[in-house]
């Protein structure tokens, strides 16, 4: 069941004292992950030494394409096995679940690409969360009055669910004619029906059209001031800011940093670990000439960078060598070179 809501203060008071470190301990961790593994043929997806996740507040995680956070969420999930690794719950050792034992132990997961069945109607879909998440009941499925009264207390819930996410007007409705930021907030009200402890979001935002963007944020919101945990995954540095009381990053598989949302900037391992990974990959741009997708998040990085830089006296007309060493495009750059690349945009 959600624990007692902390106030902002509270939140804050409380990580005051956390090292800005990977592996960092927590006053009062609800998850906490050891030594966790998963390899794809020679491919280190995730190698997590040591994760500490706070209760009662909005981890965000983040890091580059390919950095491990979808494998990291399979895993503590129970939708993926580690090589090796344990992590538990409130001391409660959790590998080896499937995930309706992990929900029915209280996390639950939604999905980057959602999984809303578009041929059913909103209300069966929300109502599939308490059977896909807590399992069938032998007993309640052989006697009818049993299963009837479960049946009825699980629509009212859905019912309550859609209502709390603006959606009880489209309960009818197949979720197949849901807008993109709509099946995010069907997906959100689908986990929610075993009345979870921790939530962890895969990338809430994406593919949401930017009028729900504020009232998503809200409902994030909402959940840990319900005094759930929330983990998510996240590419948009201003959704971060607005909404993470602590960040996590991971690059290459394992935690490289972690800080509060407006420390991030002081921490070298982040500014390198977005352009080390993007420094084969062509720069994206919109129409207008905005850096887009990952192109975005570097920016963001270099941008924190450089303030960062101002703010501790330095000044930028010497840029640092390892940042120059691997700007994206800067190939054929002498490796410590001390010359701005050119940036052309395509
Ligand atoms: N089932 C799989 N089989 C093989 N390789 C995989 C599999 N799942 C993930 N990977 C690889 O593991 C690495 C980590 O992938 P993952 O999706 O966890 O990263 P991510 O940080 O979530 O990335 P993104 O931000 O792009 O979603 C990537 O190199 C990816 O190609």
């Amino acid at each position: 069941m959600p624990d007692a809501t902390l106030s902002a203060a509270q939140r804050s008071a409380l990580f005051d004292s956390v090292a800005r470190e990977p592996g960092a301990a927590k006053p009062d961790p609800i998850l906490v992950v050891d030594g966790l593994s998963r390899t794809f043929g020679g491919l280190r997806a995730v190698d997590v030494a040591h994760l500490e996740i706070q209760r009662g507040c909005i981890t965000g995680l983040i890091g580059p394409n390919g950095a491990g956070k979808t494998t990291l969420f399979n895993l503590l999930t129970g939708f993926d096995r580690p090589d090796t690794g344990t992590w538990s719950m409130d001391g409660m050792p959790l590998g080896g679940l499937h995930p309706h034992q992990l929900a029915r132990r209280g996390i639950v997961r939604t999905f980057q690409l959602t999984k809303a069945l578009s041929k059913m109607t909103v209300l069966d879909n929300v109502r599939l969360g308490a059977t896909d998440q807590r399992g069938e009941r032998m007993l309640g499925a052989l006697l009818p009055w049993m299963w009837h009264r479960q049946e009825r207390a699980v629509t009212e819930r859905a019912r309550e669910l859609l209502a709390r996410f603006a959606l009880d007007a489209k309960a009818d409705d197949l979720a197949g004619s849901l807008s993109g930021g709509q099946r995010k907030l069907l997906e959100m009200a689908r986990a929610l029906m075993t009345e979870p402890t921790v939530v962890m979001l895969d990338e809430p935002m994406a593919g949401v059209n930017p009028a729900l963007t504020q009232s998503l944020l809200g409902h994030i919101k909402a959940l840990r001031d319900d005094g759930m945990t929330v983990v998510f995954v996240e590419h948009d540095m201003d959704v971060i800011r607005d909404i993470s009381d602590w960040v996590v990053v991971m690059a290459q598989g394992s935690v490289i940093a972690e800080a509060p949302p407006d420390q991030l900037s002081s921490s070298p391992a982040v500014v390198d670990a977005y352009l080390g990974s993007h420094h084969d990959q062509a720069l994206e741009f919109d129409d207008e000439g905005n850096p887009v997708g990952a192109t975005a998040a570097l920016a963001v990085a270099i941008e924190e960078a450089e303030a960062h830089t101002l703010e501790s006296g330095g000044d930028l007309s010497e840029p640092s060598a390892t940042v120059l060493a691997d700007m994206p495009g800067a190939a054929g750059q002498p490796e410590t070179g001390t010359e701005p690349p050119t940036q052309e945009k395509p």
